[in-house]
């Protein structure tokens, strides 16, 4: 018993400490006073506690910041001697950092209360990150997906607003609503949705605190978001790279950020690479300087990247915690996850595969399996390619034989950057709430996106980057649920798939899915792909000649650079375009960007100007080659210069690059944009640069 009281107390002066180090780091040693007792008193009686006094090593802030080896690499293992030495122990239950006086009482509650969030023990990252955060140190966190990285840097970031002795939450609580330039932290996302889906989440735990959470994604009206921003107030702002940096920098918007103490980076990595580094170099030119005002930083991500490393340490500090949930003899993948890899004969043979795996997988639940409904994410290389599959999906679903088939609640839908930001919004929530479905997706959902209860996430066309596909698979499996990852590769692609998909378990699949091996052109009545098949051929029918030439553009990137040899891509390209999509030849490309994408001399490759510009589909309008992006995405920064210019045109002009159009991969990954682009030429360099 003498152990425990022992024990007891000495974690609360351990935790008391913690409080006091983490306010003297963001607030100066007398705020630190006022903040940290009365909510530990809260906790214990004052005769458990022992006296504080700071020790006059610990009195400036570089002394305390030296008590961390810096930077610290966290294994699990390592994190766990650690976490042993310099704590009592770890905490694994949400319940216990309430008790204790850690975090906030009515945090606590909406997170475990089960009409809340109704989630009570920690997952691991949780675990090893929420104490170190609260103590106000920078982070660079890496743990697989779906395992509750959001709430890890959620929860104790709320904390540190809540202790923050400037805010009068009471005074907060009768008024509710603070001012424009109030914001404590800056959490930024790479996409909208995963912003918004951020906030939600936000909102969620902050609930009854006083804490006011904002968002600022591009596509959506400035205006209105500006005004809430204003009369609200905000402390926790959530937004995209290209939005922030508008609001941030505009003066008469009214919003700023002079006391903000965190910076948190969700998918740093993407955040960090190429695409955004210098707008996030940009808004943190927009933020106090931290030489003034203490910054707390902190970096979320499934992968990071060797390559980023260089971007994390100097936006970092020098003694930043590396906490990493893999281990480096694990694959970064879900181990409940099965992957499989099905070549397929030929590029047409990608969607009738795709209707195969549903198709079987129903057909096994109606047979009795003990199977979720099945709830895919199909992902594609370009914005134009999701279109037009998610066209000949629908064009099948409202035929007679679908209805009447075990696929009848299969909802479709789409989600890329060429979509508004309302279709985009309306596409994710519908999938959300679905039971059974089918999202036909870019990259835009490919990072952070929490669709509940997905069951496979089908990829068509190997990805561009292994990160790319950790992320995609990452979109099941989540919080410990099963689901399944299928790659669908032509045999062209197969040296970049080696390249790019070292050493994940991917096992190869090639009786599942008889649609991926048939020949099209070919395909017999007693064939079990026949049905299939013809299901393709009419539904291919039916869609705009305009969209079938304005993916051509697009799958034209993609498809050259994942095959090792342009003529096969050409090949298998203009097969797709006339055993797939009914075409009676390949469409044509325009001179210049044939010379561009240095396939004039290439076999197969129609080189005229034979493309209208602009067809009946109204938004497939093609121009010849360069003279017009029209159906292409132009991935031109929507969101970022002014808010006038985003989302709500016929197809949205780009938005945060993260989840820019760009036709193929320039397109909804935006990896490798770079602002605004005069026209179509640069958009292909984009689009082919692997
Ligand atoms: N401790 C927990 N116990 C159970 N479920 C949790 C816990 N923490 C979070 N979750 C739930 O797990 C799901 C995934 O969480 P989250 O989206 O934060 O994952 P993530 O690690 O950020 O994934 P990604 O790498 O894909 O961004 C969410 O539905 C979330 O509510």
């Amino acid at each position: 018993m003498a152990r425990i009281s022992f024990f007891s107390s000495s974690f609360i002066f351990h935790r008391h400490y913690l409080i006091m180090l983490s306010t003297i780091r963001r607030f100066g040693a007398s705020s630190a006073l006022r903040a940290s007792a009365p909510r530990t008193l809260s906790a214990r009686s004052v005769a458990q506690l022992p006296k504080w006094q700071a020790p006059a090593s610990l009195s400036s802030l570089s002394a305390i910041r030296s008590l961390h080896s810096s930077p610290t690499l966290f294994s699990a293992e390592a994190a766990q001697a650690h976490a042993e030495q310099t704590e009592p122990r770890r905490h694994t239950e949400f319940a216990a950092l309430g008790s204790e006086g850690i975090i906030n009482e009515n945090v606590i509650k909406n997170i475990i209360q089960p009409d809340r969030m109704n989630i009570s023990t920690m997952t691991e990252v949780q675990s090893l990150t929420l104490n170190e955060i609260v103590k106000g140190n920078d982070i660079l966190a890496q743990a697989k997906t779906g395992t509750g990285k959001t709430l890890a840097f959620l929860v104790p970031t709320l904390q540190n607003i809540l202790n923050d002795p400037s805010i009068d939450l009471k005074a907060l609580a009768r008024r509710r609503r603070s001012a424009p330039t109030e914001i404590r932290a800056l959490i930024i996302s790479p996409t909208r949705e995963l912003a918004e889906q951020i906030a939600v989440e936000a909102k969620k735990v902050a609930f009854g605190t006083g804490v006011i959470v904002q968002t600022a994604v591009g596509g959506t009206a400035k205006r209105a978001g500006l005004q809430k921003i204003q009369n609200e107030g905000c402390h926790l702002l959530i937004g995209t790279p290209g939005r922030l940096k508008d609001i941030l920098s505009d003066p008469w918007t009214g919003v700023s950020a002079p006391k903000l103490n965190t910076l948190i980076l969700d998918e740093a990595d993407r955040l960090l690479d190429q695409g955004f580094s210098a707008d996030i170099e940009e808004i943190q030119t927009l933020l106090p300087n931290p030489n003034e005002v203490d910054r707390q930083t902190l970096m979320f991500s499934a992968t990071v990247p060797r390559e980023v490393m260089q971007m994390v340490r100097q936006t970092l500090k020098p003694d930043f915690q590396h906490v990493n949930t893999v281990r480096e003899d694990e694959v970064p993948t879900h181990e409940r996850v099965p992957q499989k890899l099905v070549y397929l004969r030929g590029l047409e043979n990608g969607l009738p595969a795709l209707m195969d795996l549903a198709k079987s997988w129903q057909a096994r639940r109606e047979a009795g399996e003990d199977l979720r409904p099945f709830k895919a994410i199909a992902y594609f290389n370009s914005t134009a390619e999701t279109k037009i599959s998610a066209d000949a999906f629908n064009n099948i679903r409202r035929t007679r034989e679908f209805r009447d088939s075990n696929l009848s609640n299969l909802s479709i839908l789409e989600i890329n950057s060429r979509l508004t930001q309302q279709a985009r919004t309306r596409s994710a929530d519908s999938f959300r709430r679905a039971t059974e479905g089918i999202l036909f997706s870019s990259d835009v959902t490919a990072r952070g996106m929490d669709f509940p209860n997905v069951t496979h996430v089908v990829q068509i066309g190997i990805p561009r980057d292994r990160e790319t596909y950790i992320h995609r698979i990452g979109r099941t499996g989540r919080a410990g649920k099963e689901g399944e990852g299928w790659l669908f590769a032509h045999q062209g692609e197969r040296d970049s798939m080696r390249r790019r998909l070292r050493n994940l378990p991917l096992g190869i699949d090639s009786t599942t899915l008889p649609s991926a091996s048939a020949d099209l052109a070919n395909v017999t009545e007693d064939s079990p792909a026949f049905e299939t098949v013809n299901q393709f051929k009419e539904a291919f029918e039916q869609v705009e000649t305009g969209a079938k030439v304005a993916s051509y553009m697009g799958q034209l990137g993609t498809t050259t650079g994942n095959f090792g040899d342009k003529r096969d891509a050409v090949q298998a390209l203009n097969n797709l375009y006339v055993k797939g999509y009914g075409m009676p030849s390949p469409p044509e490309i325009s001179p210049r960007v044939a010379q561009l994408m240095g396939l004039n001399r290439i076999e197969g490759v129609r080189v005229g100007n034979g493309m209208r510009s602009r067809d009946d589909s109204g938004g497939f309008s093609r121009g010849s080659g360069s003279d017009r992006r029209g159906g292409f995405d132009r991935g031109d920064r929507g969101d970022r210069g002014g808010f006038s210019r985003g989302g709500d045109r016929g197809f949205s002009r780009g938005g945060d690059r993260g989840d820019r159009g760009g036709f193929s991969r320039g397109g909804d990954r935006g990896g490798y944009s770079r602002g605004p682009r005069r026209a179509l030429d640069e958009d292909f360099t984009n689009s082919f640069r692997f």
